[in-house]
């Protein structure tokens, strides 16, 4: 068992040696330290050139984001940092984890967890933030997840003549072949997590989703530094901001950290100087993403959106599963606008609508019976029940026995709920006007 006496986190400074940060925390009891990490980081460039002011202040953030990992296996427990934190620090992660570990502590019962504390003493702030940037963005990085979105962003931008770079966080066969297919450099930092977490996971630990994309965001500003872009553009969608569950007093959200309070909360903590932080498809849906994405066919043998695609070792990882929510809301998302024979090939031959075992799942979509959103990167049950509506026009599917089931028999969508999905959210986003241009032509 794991020990049950842990008080505390500490929180390291981080170390930068060359291209490689090291991330050091401590599971403490007092003066003991019972368990100590350190999660590895190699950046695709050195910030040798870089003002020291943002880049610490950059790696603070990020060595504060990435302590949740290792919290969570000791939950609940406040993070120490014994070096001090500013206002915005604390601010940071207080947000961080009291709603990117919401979907960790609905699933564990630990409700404590949503009001994590973090200790040390009030450190004075260095200065203003980076706040919404210059607003002329020149040299972009796209972070590339290996999935529909980043693929729909790159040739959105390409389109509008941008000169974009692609980011990874470590290497994935979709995020490469992705950057392949686009003809464009793909620069990959490697993260590595402290293996003894996963003894502790193994041990019995408390375990489960943690906010993810705060890191690669974290990570993004550093190689956008590193490589001297002034824009790092996510594909975070609209439809992420809306959450699964409400639970003491809180919207939990699986997708927090993909979300506009997250977007805003990073542009308000990074500092000035740092490059500016934006999700391009902020203001669509993810309907609207599908849509545009069936005309990039170059990609649909390569992308994957099934996120056993990316577990962390690669003998876990497959591709499409045909057999989770993801896979699911993918699937029903993309048949409206190809032909049936062409959303087979994405599948590997196999039709999901054919499946009765995934029936569940795709009520569970539509949000019918009050069932519980999955806990994934999945939209809106009306962005389904619209696609649901539009399969019953479509010559290739209308027919399809899925749609004749009785239990989707009251699913459709007005033509007022069609055009809501559709609609670009006009002012539910932060991009610079540029931007905003190249997001409404998604
Ligand atoms: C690939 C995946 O979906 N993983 C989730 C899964 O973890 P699993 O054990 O099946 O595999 P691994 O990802 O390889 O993780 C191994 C262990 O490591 C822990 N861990 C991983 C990354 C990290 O930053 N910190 C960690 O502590 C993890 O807890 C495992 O014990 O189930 C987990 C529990 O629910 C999820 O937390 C894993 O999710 C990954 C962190 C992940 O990268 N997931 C993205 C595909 C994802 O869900 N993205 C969200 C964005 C959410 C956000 O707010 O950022 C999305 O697309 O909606
Ligand atoms: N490993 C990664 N490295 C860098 N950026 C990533 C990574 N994984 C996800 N992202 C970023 O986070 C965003 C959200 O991830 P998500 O998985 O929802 O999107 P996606 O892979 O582009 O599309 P899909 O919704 O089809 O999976 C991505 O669009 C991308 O900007």
């Amino acid at each position: 068992m794991v020990d049950a006496g842990v008080e505390a986190l500490v929180c390291e400074p981080p170390v930068l040696e060359g291209r490689t940060v090291s991330l050091g925390y401590a599971a403490v009891a007092g003066e003991r330290r019972l368990h100590e990490f350190t999660e590895v980081v190699e950046l695709p460039g050195t910030l040798d050139h870089v003002d020291p002011a943002v880049r610490d202040g950059v790696l603070r953030l990020l060595s504060l984001a990435a302590s949740l990992s290792y919290a969570k296996a000791f939950a609940p427990v406040p993070v120490a940092v014994p070096g001090g934190v500013t206002t915005r620090e604390r601010r940071f992660l207080v947000e961080l984890a009291g709603n990117g570990l919401g979907e960790f502590a609905y699933v564990n019962d630990l409700p404590a967890v949503l009001d994590t504390e973090v200790l040390g003493p009030e450190l004075p702030e260095p200065g203003p933030t980076a706040g919404p940037g210059p607003g002329v963005p020149e040299r972009l990085l796209v972070a590339v997840g290996g999935g529909k979105d980043s693929i729909v962003s790159i040739e959105a931008l390409r389109a509008a003549g941008h000169e974009i770079g692609l980011f990874s966080v470590n290497s994935y066969a979709p995020i490469e072949a992705t950057a392949e297919v686009a003809g464009v450099a793909l620069a990959t930092v490697r993260r590595r997590l402290d293996p003894h977490l996963f003894e502790l996971n193994a041990a019995g630990a408390p375990n489960g989703h943690v906010p993810v994309t705060a890191v690669n965001s974290l990570l993004a500003v550093l190689t956008a530094l590193a490589l001297g872009h002034d824009t790092v553009v996510f594909s975070n969608e609209a439809s992420s901001s809306f959450g699964n569950v409400a639970w003491h007093g809180r919207t939990i959200n699986h997708q927090w950290s993909k979300g506009l309070d997250f977007e805003r909360l990073l542009r308000d903590s990074l500092p000035a100087g740092a490059p500016t932080y934006v999700s391009l498809l902020r203001p669509v849906t993810e309907l609207r993403i599908a849509r545009r994405f069936a005309d990039h066919t170059a990609y649909h043998r390569v992308f994957t959106s099934c996120n056993r695609a990316f577990k962390l070792r690669e003998s876990d990882r497959t591709s499409w599963c045909a057999d989770c929510p993801k896979c699911q809301f993918v699937f029903l998302c993309l048949a409206p606008f190809l032909p049936r024979e062409a959303l087979l090939d994405v599948f590997g031959g196999r039709d999901m609508f054919a499946d009765g075992s995934q029936l569940t799942g795709f009520l569970e979509l539509l949000g019918t019976d009050g069932l519980l959103k999955p806990f994934e990167c999945v939209g809106e049950p009306d962005e389904c029940r619209v696609a649901v509506s539009l399969l019953r026009e479509h010559p290739d599917w209308r027919d399809h026995p899925f749609l004749a089931r009785p239990e989707l028999a009251g699913v459709t969508a007005t033509a007022a709920e069609r055009d809501r999905v559709f609609a670009f959210r006009e002012g539910e986003h932060l991009l610079p006007p540029a931007l905003e241009t190249v997001a409404r032509a998604v």
